[in-house]
Formats: structure tokens, C-alpha cells, sequence
């Protein structure tokens, strides 16, 4: 099956830009035990997808469909992140302002909210949405969760069409301004697109054209998910 996803995601140019590790995250991984690791794989593997895409590409709207649909347990690490923000304290604080800029939130904030999400959940499969944004996004969780995803969802859509429904999207988010679009479509240039290059050469990506309607966009997305019986 991956050979086959291989096969239909082309290769997609590589950036030159290195992504360095933190020395704060280089230490969480170090002590990222198997015991840690354990917490969610000793008793089930599930089944896990990323979905991927520069902002306004469709991915919150589309894993909504996979979800109810599919049964998978939809984690939006963006939703994840804001619920965080909200709270009145320093980190909320730290996690507004890297927002507000189009930044990326340091990984062992992002990876602590997936794996708590994942370890309240039963659910079986998951679809994590907006992650990982960056190859350090990538290492932290492969390190600190101990799982690599079974597939990737790449929803490739163009600019212009992102921003205007960005600038249409109208769910009173802070980002969602074109200040901070411009900047986030280079930071998804510059971080996210390594780690989509990685995936596809790996045969674990499958890249989706994200332009028509949500329901053209779903027809695609269902024919994938129905031959997988995860
Ligand atoms: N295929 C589509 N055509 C037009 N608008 C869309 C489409 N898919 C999503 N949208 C709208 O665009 C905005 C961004 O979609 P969203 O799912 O939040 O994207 P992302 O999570 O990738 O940022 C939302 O207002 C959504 O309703
Ligand atoms: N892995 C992630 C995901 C989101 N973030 C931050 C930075 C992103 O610009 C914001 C919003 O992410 P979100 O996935 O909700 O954004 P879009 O749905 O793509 O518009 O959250 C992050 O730092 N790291
Ligand atoms: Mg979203």
C-alpha cells in the first residue's frame, strides 16, 4: 500500500534550509525513554495520519468529513495550541505572541498536547492535523511518542486561494489577518515543506490537489481512506 502512495505523490523540490534542533528539545529527547514511549504504544498502535498543508488549504475542514466518516479521532494541533493560549499563564502567553508572528511553537510544547490528547482518547486511529510543521516538530514526536504515522495527507492548494480563505475564514482567530498569512506561508516554505519532501520519499505521502469544492476535495480524499481499512 505505502509503495503504492509513493507511486502517486511526485517528488516535490527539496528545500536547502537546515532545520536545527534546540538545545531545550536535544534534552527532552534524551530523556524520552521507552518507558515514556510506552505510555501509548505498550497496549495499541494506532493508526496514525498526519495532514498536511499550508494554511487555508482545507485540512481542519476536510479531517472534520474523515473524521465522521471514517471514525478516526481528529487532533488539530492548532486547536490544541489555542486552547493552551487561552490560559492566563506564561506559556499561554509565549504560544500567542509565536501565533500572532506565524512562528512555529517550540516542539515539546505541540508534542506534550498530542500525546496527552492521545492518551485521553480509545480511539483507534487518528488524524493529527497541522503537524509536524517542521523537521524538529517531526523528530520530537518520533523521539517522544515513539511511533512514526502509517500515512500523510499532503492537501496541496495555491497561494492566492489560501489566503482568500484565510482572510475569509471569519472563526475571529488572531492569525487570521494578512500580516501574519504573509509571513506564515514562508515559514511553511522554509519548515514544512522538508518534512512533506521527507514523507514522500519515504512512500508515506499522498498529495492531494486541494482546489474545487469541499465535496470535489472529499470524493478524493474518500476513494484513499476506503481502500485502507486501517
Ligand atoms: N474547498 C474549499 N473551497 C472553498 N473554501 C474552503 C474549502 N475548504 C475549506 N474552505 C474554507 O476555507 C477556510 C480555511 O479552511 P480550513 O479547513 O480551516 O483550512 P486549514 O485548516 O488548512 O487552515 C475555512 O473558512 C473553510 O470553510
Ligand atoms: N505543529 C504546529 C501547529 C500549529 N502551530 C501554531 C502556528 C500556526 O501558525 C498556528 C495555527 O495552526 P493551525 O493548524 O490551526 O492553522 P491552519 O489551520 O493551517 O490555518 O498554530 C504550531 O506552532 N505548531
Ligand atoms: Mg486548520
Amino acid at each position: 500500500m505505502w509503495r503504492r502512495l509513493g507511486f502517486l505523490s511526485p517528488a516535490i523540490s527539496s528545500s536547502k534550509r537546515q532545520n536545527r534542533i534546540p538545545e531545550s528539545l536535544k534534552l527532552v529527547m534524551l530523556f524520552a525513554t521507552d518507558a515514556v514511549k510506552d505510555d501509548i504504544t505498550a497496549s495499541r498502535r494506532p493508526f496514525i495520519t498526519f495532514v498536511l498543508g499550508g494554511p487555508g488549504s482545507g485540512k481542519g475542514t476536510q479531517c472534520a468529513r474523515i473524521a465522521s466518516a471514517f471514525g478516526f479521532a481528529h487532533l488539530s494541533a492548532g486547536d490544541l495550541l489555542r486552547e493552551e493560549m487561552s490560559c492566563d499563564s506564561k506559556k499561554g502567553k509565549l504560544i500567542r505572541d509565536i501565533i500572532m508572528e506565524g512562528k512555529i511553537v517550540p516542539s515539546e510544547i505541540t508534542v506534550h498536547l498530542i500525546k496527552e490528547a492521545i492518551m485521553s482518547s480509545s480511539a483507534d486511529r487518528f488524524l493529527i492535523d497541522g503537524f509536524p510543521r517542521s523537521e524538529e516538530n517531526r523528530i520530537a514526536f518520533e523521539t517522544i511518542i515513539g511511533v512514526e504515522p502509517n500515512l500523510v495527507l499532503f492537501f496541496d492548494c495555491p497561494e492566492e486561494e489560501m489566503v482568500k480563505r484565510v482572510l475569509g475564514r471569519n472563526q475571529g482567530r488572531i492569525d487570521d489577518n494578512i500580516e501574519t498569512i504573509k509571513k506564515r506561508l514562508k515559514v511553511f516554505e522554509m519548515l514544512n515543506l522538508p518534512v512533506i519532501n521527507y514523507y514522500s520519499a519515504k512512500g508515506k505521502l499522498y498529495k492531494i490537489n486541494a482546489t474545487g469544492t469541499v465535496d470535489e476535495i472529499f470524493e478524493k480524499v474518500r476513494h484513499l481512506f476506503g481502500s485502507l481499512r486501517p
